[in-house]
């Protein structure tokens, strides 16, 4: 089959004060997120003159990807300007026929997998006779994923003697963990692949000991999320007794609001207090071999190049025009109406 673009869809972020309580709405429309933590994550955004780093990463990483792989590459978002609804129009103005699909998440899931799917839906419903588009596979477990994040971990321990090595991923509710995947797998497809991309990063750089926990908790309280809390936790290891600790962000692909307000901000600030060195490893958006990722996920479609990657999960997550990859694949949860 051939291609003439490539879609470049992410999670959009606020680029001024202005946009930050619309950019919020449009992120929890429909989500039972309680309006107190949306007054939260408002200062957390306000905390950076309502910018969120996210679309400028973005753009950095699209140009970088331009210079690798031979298809124009389109930038289109779920939650923000450049929204992917007007993106997919203009693709279609453009004459683009066919597309593929790089989401800016590497895992499986409702919120990191399917819910790019549904937003390839919404666009392309639309946009009269839109353009075919076929999402491009989870990488978590890519070799170029786990090698950036393994360079990234030795980098920012440097400094340290000794260290815990603590992964960190955007906790979810656990009933979209356990709703992750094709139910014949047994759900739980999230969680089970961020464990599996922190023991092939940990056993990359040689920590036979490490931690993986959660961040950025949203929703209402008495619904259980994925747990500890990254904050919490690193008050747990400093009555073990742990003297530094390198958080890895395995979760995500770039230094945006989440790593750099509950990590840089946070996490950081509690270390400090407790007297405790902190280090947090960079992502992979900043180094070359993310590009070279991507563009080995194109040469998967344009010339049937190998399947690289390292775990013993199925490559899933390629998606033709928005069908979940499976029926009641990381089906969506009910949601508490509010
Ligand atoms: C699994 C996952 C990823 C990783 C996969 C991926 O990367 O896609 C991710 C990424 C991100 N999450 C982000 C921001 C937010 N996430 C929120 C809320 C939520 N995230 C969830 C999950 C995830 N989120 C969930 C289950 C919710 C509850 C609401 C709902 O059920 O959908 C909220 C609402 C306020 C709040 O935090 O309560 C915000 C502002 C940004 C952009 C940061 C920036 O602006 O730089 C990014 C990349
Ligand atoms: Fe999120």
């Amino acid at each position: 089959m051939s291609y003439d673009a490539l879609l470049w869809l992410s999670f959009g972020g606020p680029e001024g004060p202005d946009d930050v309580r619309p950019f919020l709405e449009n992120v929890t429309r429909g989500r039972g997120v309680p309006p107190e933590r949306l007054d939260e994550v408002e200062q957390h955004y306000r905390h950076f003159g309502g910018v969120s780093p996210i679309n400028a990463l973005n753009r950095a990483a699209i140009a970088a990807v331009e210079e690798l792989v031979d298809l124009p590459v389109y930038f289109g978002n779920r939650n923000w300007h450049p929204m992917v609804e007007d993106t997919v129009a203009r693709m279609k103005a453009d004459g683009v026929r066919r597309a593929l699909v790089f989401p800016t998440s590497a895992y499986g899931g409702y919120s990191a997998c399917r819910q790019y799917d549904e937003d390839v839906l919404r666009a392309r419903a639309a946009v009269p006779d839109a353009p075919e588009l076929v999402k491009l596979r989870q990488f978590f477990d890519h070799p170029l994923f786990v090698e950036s994040f393994a360079d990234a971990v030795r980098t920012a321990a440097a400094d340290f003697a000794d260290y815990r090595l603590v992964f960190t991923a955007h906790s979810v509710p656990l009933s979209a963990d356990r709703a992750a995947g094709p139910p014949e797998e047994g759900g739980h497809r999230y969680s089970r692949q961020v464990a599996e991309a922190s023991r092939l990063v940990a056993r990359e750089v040689g920590a036979a000991e490490y931690d993986v926990v959660w961040q950025s908790r949203s929703g209402p309280p008495e619904i259980p999320w994925l747990e500890p809390d990254v904050v919490d936790h690193v008050e747990a290891l400093r009555e073990w007794g742990v003297a530094n600790v390198v958080v890895c962000p395995i979760g995500f692909v770039s230094d945006h609001l989440e790593v750099v307000w509950d990590l840089d901000t946070e996490a950081r600030d509690r270390a400090a207090e407790l007297g405790m060195g902190f280090a947090r490893a960079a992502t992979p958006n900043g180094d070359p071999r993310f590009a070279r990722l991507v563009a080995e996920l194109v040469a998967e479609h344009l010339s049937g190049a190998p399947v690289r990657k390292l775990s013993e999960f199925p490559a899933a997550g390629c998606t033709v025009n928005g069908a979940p990859c499976a029926p009641l694949c990381c089906e969506p949860a009910k949601r508490p109406a509010r």
